[in-house]
């Protein structure tokens, strides 16, 4: 069995692959990842573990550690390289590239074998555009929802509020709640019609990540796959 791991700033996923089929999967808080965090996984016999992280060496120290007492495995960890898979990449120095980008972009190019534009939105949002030979043209690295929000917090005086209202919609907000949660979901929904505008004839949308499904029903045009990250590792690690 193989335990496939993709560590987010927010977010560590996982899930286990059994001949080819996903049988298991959970997530946990980044910054909450522990020994117990694989569920009833610490009784199977995971032979192999591959991972995509960009949480530090904090986080991966943790997972060599627990992986080693659970399974005795040593993980392998995935790294952004100048090609893989059919994939070039636009980095002078590739290995400042979050492996992250580089995973889902092989994974949505493998789909299709022609130009893609890749959207992840998680802690940020990351926005790839590949040729049809799979060139990375370049991408965007943009704060995503809860950063947008946390960095008027963070950095003015009279933006406060205690409680989130709970509905995601933009129309124009009428507290401070409303008209920043809801500014943050208006530039979401920019971003995401910016996106369907730069799609050229052929190519192909995906969208991946945590808050991925909200912005693709936004414009209702690509695809969500949950696990682009995690299904990029079997091209990676190998
Ligand atoms: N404190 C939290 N508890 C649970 N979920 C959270 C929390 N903060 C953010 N989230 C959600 O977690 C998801 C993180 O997305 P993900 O793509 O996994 O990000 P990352 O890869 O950066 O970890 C988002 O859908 C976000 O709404
Ligand atoms: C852009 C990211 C922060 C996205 O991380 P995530 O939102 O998935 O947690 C990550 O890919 C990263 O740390 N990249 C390094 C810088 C770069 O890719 O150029
Ligand atoms: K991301």
């Amino acid at each position: 069995m193989r335990l496939e791991v993709d560590i987010g700033n927010t977010l560590l996923k996982w899930r286990v692959i059994d001949a080819g089929n996903v049988i298991k999967k959970g997530s946990v808080l980044t910054q909450e990842f522990a020994h117990d965090s694989f569920g009833d996984v610490v009784n199977d016999r995971v032979d192999e573990v591959f991972v995509g992280s960009v949480a530090g060496f904090e986080c991966d120290k943790r997972l060599r550690k627990v992986c080693r007492a659970l399974w005795e495995v040593e993980p392998i960890f995935a790294k952004t390289s100048s090609q893989c898979a059919g994939v070039t990449n636009s980095y002078e120095d590739p290995s400042k590239m979050g492996v992250d980008r580089w995973l889902a972009m092989i994974a949505a190019y493998k789909r299709v074998n022609k130009a893609v534009i890749v959207v992840d939105c998680g802690s940020a949002v990351t926005v790839e555009y590949l040729s049809d030979k799979g060139e990375h043209l370049g991408g965007y690295i943009i704060p995503g929802l809860r950063l947008m929000r946390e960095s008027l917090l963070k950095n003015t005086a009279q933006v406060r509020f205690e409680k989130q209202p709970a509905e995601i919609v933009t129309h124009p907000g009428v507290s401070t709640a409303e008209a920043v949660l809801q500014g943050s979901v208006y530039l979401f929904k920019a971003l995401a019609y910016a996106i369907e505008g730069d799609l050229e004839k052929g190519a192909e949308l995906f969208f991946t990540g945590g808050d991925g499904a909200l912005m693709q029903e936004m414009i209702q045009v690509g695809r969500y796959e949950s696990d682009l990250v995690m299904d990029g590792l079997a091209w990676v690690c190998r």
